[in-house]
C-alpha cells in the first residue's frame, strides 16, 4: 500500500507526528525514551531508532487500509513502542484513543460502543481478550504489527488527512455520567505544545519522568514536552509509581532530571522515603496539574528539594492544559494559595461572573473561559455538552469565535496572575448555605500536622439534607489529632455553616487511576483510619 503522497511543504499545517519528530531529527542518537522495567535494566531508544519503529510501524497500519480518520484503540502504557505506535497512527491519518490496560472491561466495551473504532491494538504481552468479535485486533512490539483479526476492507471514503482531523479521543471518567469523549484535533494539540514549549520548562538534557497512565492527557503533555524540547521520556510504570521504593529508584536509575506527575504521587515517599527523595542529585524541577497539591506536602518536598523548580501547570482536557507558573522555592510562610499564573503564549483567560459580564477587578471570582487555538473540537457524539462548553466568546458574541468555558472558578491577583477557587460545581448548598469546598480543605491543611485534605457533602445518615464532612490525613508520624480540635481551628476562620460536621482521620486518600483525589469513593464513606 502506497503511503500518503507528502502534502506540499507549508500547505498542510503541522500534525502531531510532524511536531514530535521534528527537534530529535537533528539530534538522531539522542536518547528518546529511556525506559527501566527492573532495577538494573535501563533500555534507551534513540529518536532514529524511535522514527524507525514508527516507519514499520505506520507501513503496517497503512497496510490495513483503514480510511482516514478511523478510530483506532491504543490500550498500552507509556513505552517506546507504544509511543512508536502513537506516532504510526497519526502519520497513517488514524485517531488513537489511548486507553490503560487496567481499564474494566465493561468500561472498554461502552468505550468501543460509542467511539466505534476500526481496530484494536495492545502490546505483544497484552492481556486483553474477550473483545467484541467484529473489531479488528493486532498487536505490537518488538516482532512488529501482528494482525490477528483484519478489518473489514470497506472502500475509504477519505485518503486526504488534515490537521484539523481528530489526532486522539481521551475519554474522561466524567464527574458527572457517562464518560465524555474529549475529541483533539493535530492543530490544537500542536498549538497547545508550541504555546507549552514558550514557557521554557525544558532543555534537549532533560530527562523527563512521566507518571500519569497513558490515557491521561497528562502523560501526552509530557510527551510532547520531551520530544518537542529534543529531550527523552522516562515513563514510569504505572505499577511502579505506587511504591515509593520502586518509583524512587526508577528516576535514580534513569538519571531523571524532571518527574512530572499529580500531586498525590509524593505522598508516599514524603511519608516513608524523605531521605531516598532528597537523595535524587539530578532531580532539577518538578512539574504538577490536575488539582490543587496540598500546601504542607509541597513546603515538606521542597524542603527535601531546595533547587528544585517547581512548576504549577493549570487546565483541562478540553486543551490539554493552559497555563503555568513557577512556585517560589521556599513557598512564603504566609502563602496560602498558588497562582496557577497567565495563559500560556497565544491564549488568554478570561474571567466571567454569572451574568456573563467579564470581571476585571483583581480579587473578584469568575469563571475562567480561555481563548486559545488549543481548544478541542468537541465531545464525542455530544453536541449537546459542546455547546454547553463551547461558548460564544463573552467579549464579541458575533464574531463566531467559541471559548471554552472551564467550569473551574478564578481570581486575578494585582500583577494579573490567576488564583484557582475551586469548581463551579464544588459549591455545594448545604442547609441553604453556598459552601466552597476548597475553602474548607485549605483551612484543614492550615492545621500543624495534617498532610492533606478532601471535604465532601454527603447525605446525613437519618435522611434529609447534606453534611459536610472532612476527610484528614496526618503527616507521618505526627501524635493523633483530636477532630475536635480541628473543628474548632476550622470555626475560628469559616462560618458556622462551612465547618465540618464530621471529621474522618484517614491514613491515605483514596485516588482515580488518573491519581486525582477520588471524591465519589469518599463519599460512599471511606473506611476511617485502623
Ligand atoms: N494546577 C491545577 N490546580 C488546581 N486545579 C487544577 C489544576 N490543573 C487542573 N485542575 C483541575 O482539573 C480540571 C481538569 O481536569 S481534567 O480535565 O481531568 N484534566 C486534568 O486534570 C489534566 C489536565 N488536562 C492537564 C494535563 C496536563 C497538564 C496540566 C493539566 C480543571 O478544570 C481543574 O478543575
Amino acid at each position: 500500500m502506497s503511503q500518503q503522497p507528502p502534502a506540499p511543504a507549508g500547505t498542510a499545517g503541522e500534525f502531531l507526528h510532524d511536531f514530535l519528530l521534528a527537534a530529535g531529527r537533528h539530534t538522531p542518537d539522542a536518547p528518546a525514551v529511556i525506559e527501566s522495567a527492573r532495577p538494573g535494566l535501563t533500555t534507551v531508544t534513540s529518536y532514529a531508532q524511535l522514527g524507525a519503529l514508527a516507519d514499520a510501524y505506520t507501513d503496517g497500519l497503512l497496510t490495513l487500509g483503514l480510511e482516514t480518520g478511523a478510530r483506532v484503540i491504543l490500550e498500552a502504557d507509556t513505552t517506546a513502542h507504544s509511543l512508536a505506535m502513537l506516532l504510526a497512527a497519526s502519520r497513517a491519518g488514524l485517531t488513537f484513543i489511548p486507553v490503560s490496560p487496567k481499564t474494566p472491561g465493561q468500561r472498554l466495551r461502552s468505550l468501543i460502543g460509542t467511539a466505534r473504532p476500526a481496530l484494536h491494538l495492545q502490546a505483544s504481552d497484552g492481556e486483553r481478550t474477550d473483545l467484541p468479535r467484529a473489531l479488528a485486533t493486532a498487536r505490537f512490539g518488538p516482532g512488529g504489527l501482528t494482525v490477528e483479526h483484519a478489518p473489514e476492507q470497506p472502500r475509504p471514503r477519505r485518503r486526504v488527512p488534515c490537521v484539523t482531523d481528530p489526532a486522539y479521543i481521551i475519554f474522561t471518567s466524567g464527574t458527572t455520567g457517562r464518560p465524555k469523549g474529549v475529541v483533539m484535533s493535530h492543530r490544537a494539540v500542536v498549538a497547545f505544545y508550541r504555546g507549552m514549549l514558550a514557557y521554557g520548562i525544558a532543555t534537549p538534557e532533560d530527562r523527563i519522568a512521566s507518571t500519569s497512565p497513558l490515557q491521561f492527557d497528562f502523560s501526552l503533555l509530557n510527551i510532547g514536552l520531551a520530544l518537542g524540547s529534543g529531550a527523552s521520556v522516562v515513563p514510569v510504570p504505572p505499577d511502579l509509581v505506587r511504591w515509593p521504593r520502586h518509583l524512587l529508584r526508577v528516576l535514580r536509575e534513569t538519571g531523571a532530571t524532571q518527574v512530572n506527575g499529580v500531586p498525590s504521587i509524593w505522598r508516599q515517599p514524603l511519608r516513608h522515603e524523605p531521605g531516598r527523595l532528597a537523595a535524587l542529585d539530578r532531580l532539577r524541577s518538578i512539574l504538577f496539574c490536575g488539582e490543587e497539591f496540598p500546601l504542607p506536602e509541597l513546603r515538606r518536598l521542597q524542603e527535601l528539594l531546595p533547587k528544585a523548580r517547581v512548576i504549577n501547570c493549570y487546565g483541562a482536557t478540553e486543551s490539554m492544559a493552559c497555563s503555568f507558573d513557577d512556585v517560589p522555592n521556599p513557598l512564603p510562610a504566609d502563602a496560602h494559595r498558588l497562582s496557577i499564573g497567565v495563559a500560556h503564549p497565544g491564549a488568554e483567560m478570561l474571567l466571567v461572573d454569572e451574568h456573563g459580564e467579564i470581571v476585571a477587578e483583581p480579587g473578584v471570582p469568575g469563571e475562567i473561559h480561555l481563548r486559545s487555538p488549543a481548544l478541542f473540537s468537541g465531545y464525542w457524539d455530544d453536541p449537546q455538552a459542546t455547546r454547553r462548553t463551547l461558548v460564544p466568546d463573552p467579549l464579541c458574541p458575533q464574531s463566531g469565535q467559541v471559548v471554552l468555558r472551564t467550569g473551574d472558578l478564578a481570581v486575578r491577583g494585582a500583577g494579573g496572575e490567576f488564583y484557582f477557587r475551586g469548581r463551579t460545581d464544588s459549591q455545594v448548598q448545604i442547609n441553604g448555605n453556598r459552601v466552597e469546598l476548597a475553602e474548607v480543605e485549605r483551612r484543614l491543611t492550615q492545621y500543624p500536622g495534617v498532610a492533606a485534605a478532601s471535604a465532601a457533602a454527603l447525605p446525613q445518615p437519618e435522611g434529609g439534607g447534606l453534611r459536610l464532612t472532612a476527610f484528614v490525613v496526618l503527616t507521618a508520624g505526627r501524635p493523633a489529632v483530636d477532630t475536635a480540635d480541628l473543628g474548632a481551628f476550622c470555626a475560628r476562620a469559616l462560618p458556622p455553616y462551612m465547618v465540618p460536621q464530621e471529621i474522618r482521620l484517614l491514613d491515605v486518600l483514596p485516588t482515580t487511576p488518573n491519581g486525582k483525589v477520588d471524591r465519589a469513593a469518599l463519599a460512599q464513606g471511606a473506611r476511617p483510619a485502623a
